[in-house]
């Protein structure tokens, strides 16, 4: 079952078409992830999914509901989070505050402002980011300044944040990018165990072939906006479109 659908999804900067009627779909479930050299027209589809920006024509559709004009807030509480950078994380506050903050927002979102009711939220929000500070293997430190973290830690931080509204749907902008191979082989770990452990639907955005061909069930491959390919990962290793555009025909 599609969780995720665009139909026709176009973004115009000016004259440039960013992305270019992109229709695809991302099932419940499944990691799925968008390839595409640079200045694809990765990110501008990943933001105008997340409402961070307006399509110029075309529709979102997440769980049978249009979501195609709302805001990014909106889309949170729809059940859509995206893995931010590290400038998400606020880092003289603790590893666990950081988490708090972000539950504790997609808390008062979703209730009315209602004290007593505020006040149910807070065990719900302890319990939250015990579980998701847990799930990306940061239970330990989560007493620690998250500033002093180390870098493959500050990344798991953000997941955790975006964990931290419990999504349906969790977007990831190059999840192992800056990272040593140790840092980056424990993300493709993580990645896979959320996913089963959640029962996560992961959308990925990645330039590390390695890892999107061990991880994605389905992957879509972009050119100046364009789908030039969109299957399996044999699928789409098997494409001539996707060998010279994507590839400048070097065998995968
Ligand atoms: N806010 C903007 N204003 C004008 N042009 C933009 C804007 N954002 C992106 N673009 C242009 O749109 C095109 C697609 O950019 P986008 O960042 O989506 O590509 P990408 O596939 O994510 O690239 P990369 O792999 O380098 O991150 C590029 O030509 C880019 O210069």
């Amino acid at each position: 079952m599609s969780l995720l659908r665009t139909d026709g999804l176009t973004k115009q900067f000016g004259g440039l078409v960013a992305v270019d009627e992109v229709s695809f779909e991302v099932d419940s479930g499944e990691t799925r992830a968008v390839i595409g050299p640079n200045g694809a027209g990765k990110s501008t589809l990943i933001n105008c999914i997340t409402g961070a920006l307006e399509p110029t024509a075309g529709t979102v559709e997440f769980d049978g509901e249009d979501i195609t004009n709302l805001e990014p807030h909106e889309t949170v509480q729809a059940g859509i989070s995206k893995s931010f950078q590290t400038a998400s994380i606020f880092p003289n506050m603790t590893v666990r505050e950081n988490v708090e903050i972000a539950a504790l927002a997609a808390e008062n979102g979703s209730f009315s402002v209602d004290f007593l009711k505020r006040l149910a939220g807070f065990d719900a929000v302890h319990d939250i980011t015990d579980r998701m500070l847990d799930s990306v293997d940061l239970l330990e430190s989560a007493e620690m300044e998250a500033g002093s973290l180390p870098y493959g830690d500050k990344r798991r931080l953000e997941i955790a944040i975006a964990l931290a509204s419990e999504p349906d749907l969790l977007l990831m902008d190059e999840p192992t990018a800056g990272m040593s191979p140790d840092e980056t082989a424990a993300t493709v770990d993580l990645v896979e165990e959320l996913q089963e452990d959640l029962g996560l639907t992961i959308l990925i955005v990645e330039h590390d072939m390695e890892i999107i061909f061990q991880i994605a069930d389905r992957i879509l491959v972009l050119n100046r906006g364009q789908v030039i390919a969109d299957g399996t990962p044999e699928e789409v290793q098997q494409s001539e479109q996707v060998q010279e555009a994507y590839l400048g025909g070097v065998e995968l």
